[in-house]
């Protein structure tokens, strides 16, 4: 595996007077960060693994992926050498090593199952051949009928709408290196949990966690008992991140496409837009957007992109522009 990437010279946000906890990268500069790792995606494999809407191809792949999944590698490959070495300091011996566990936040719409997938496909790839999983957080959510009940079908994808006991749960087993550990399923289509649908996650070397409030913070009781928060369990984390107006528009844009697609199906939640006029589907998709997701947005999913380590900025397109990743 490769060294950690450097930051080239420069690229730091200059500043005497104030302290960046992050060093920013135009995505030229990031892009030279990859070095000799290979693009082992081919073109048609990305464009299976894009979602809708996600104009990201190989040339992107090679400008930010491949960066990234460098300093991925130099981040597990430290982390299992640390494993070794607290093991070796504790006397420790015949401890399974555990999951290295990678967060990925952002707006609703703003692109993170593209790059979820995107990343799993290249670190699956490693010389190593670690067992990569992706899980994300919808299945955690409430199923529709208790939303209902507890009046919170506006509020899908606040914080209240997610069984966080269920949610932190599936975590500690997973950091705890339990075997075959389930996670309940969403569907689009449907809208709502998939009743008794799972997906087994079984002692992954790498998983990735993906989902809109997963850097969320919680209020630490006064009393120091321990109260866990997903980002506990993250080894690393990254937030996408684009201007208010963009994702705005990629929603809205997504959902248009959308009623010539999966709309179209009657099992469809939305089906009923697949059908009203253009206009008529328009303002359905801008009073979701207002109402919901540009809500949950400002109120909880942008507050916790100073918690990142890594910050993906994109601008028009969904292409990347600038990078930031913390400093150690
Ligand atoms: N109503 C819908 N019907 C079908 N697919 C959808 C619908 N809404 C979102 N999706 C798809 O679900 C995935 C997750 O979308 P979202 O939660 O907005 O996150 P992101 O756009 O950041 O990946 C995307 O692949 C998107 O295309
Ligand atoms: C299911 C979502 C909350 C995303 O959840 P996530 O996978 O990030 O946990 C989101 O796609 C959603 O449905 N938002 C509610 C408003 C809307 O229909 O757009």
């Amino acid at each position: 595996m490769t060294p950690a990437a450097q930051p080239a010279e420069g690229t730091e946000q200059s500043s005497s007077a104030t302290y960046s906890p992050y060093h920013v990268f135009t995505s030229a500069e990031w892009a030279r960060f990859r070095a000799d790792t290979p693009l082992t995606l081919t073109f048609d494999e990305v464009a299976r693994l894009r979602s809708l809407d996600d104009p990201i191809d190989l040339d992107e792949v090679r400008r930010i992926y491949l960066s990234l999944s460098r300093l991925l590698s130099a981040h597990v490959e430290a982390s299992l050498l640390l494993f070794q070495q607290r093991n070796r300091f504790l006397s420790l011996s015949d401890v399974t090593k555990t999951p290295f566990v990678i967060g990925i936040a952002g707006s609703v719409a703003v692109g993170k199952s593209t790059t979820a997938r995107i990343l799993k496909e290249l670190l699956a790839r490693w010389p190593s051949s670690p067992k990569v999983d992706l899980i994300t957080t919808d299945g955690f959510l409430h199923p529709n009928a208790v939303l209902r009940r507890e009046n919170l079908m506006e509020r899908k994808g606040f914080p209240e709408s997610y069984d966080i006991g269920a949610l932190l749960r599936f975590l500690s087993a997973i950091k705890a290196g339990q075997p075959n550990v389930k996670a309940p399923r969403y569907s689009h289509l449907t809208y709502d949990v998939l009743p008794d649908e799972f997906t087994v996650v079984d002692r992954p070397d790498i998983l990735i966690f993906e989902g809109i409030n997963v850097l969320q913070s919680r209020d630490l009781p006064a009393d120091g008992k321990f109260v866990p928060m997903v980002s506990d369990f993250f080894d690393f984390s990254i937030y996408i991140d684009a201007d208010e107006a963009l994702i705005h528009n990629w929603y809205v844009e997504r959902f248009m496409k959308l009623r010539n697609t999966a709309f179209r199906d009657p099992n469809s939640f939305f089906h009923r837009y697949a059908t009203i006029s253009e206009d008529a589907a328009r303002a359905i998709a801008e009073g979701l957007w207002e109402n919901i997701n540009l809500k949950n947005l400002r109120q909880n999913i942008l507050p916790t992109r100073p918690r990142a380590d890594l910050i993906l900025r994109k601008g028009s397109n969904h292409l990347v522009e600038t990078v930031a990743l913390r400093k150690l």
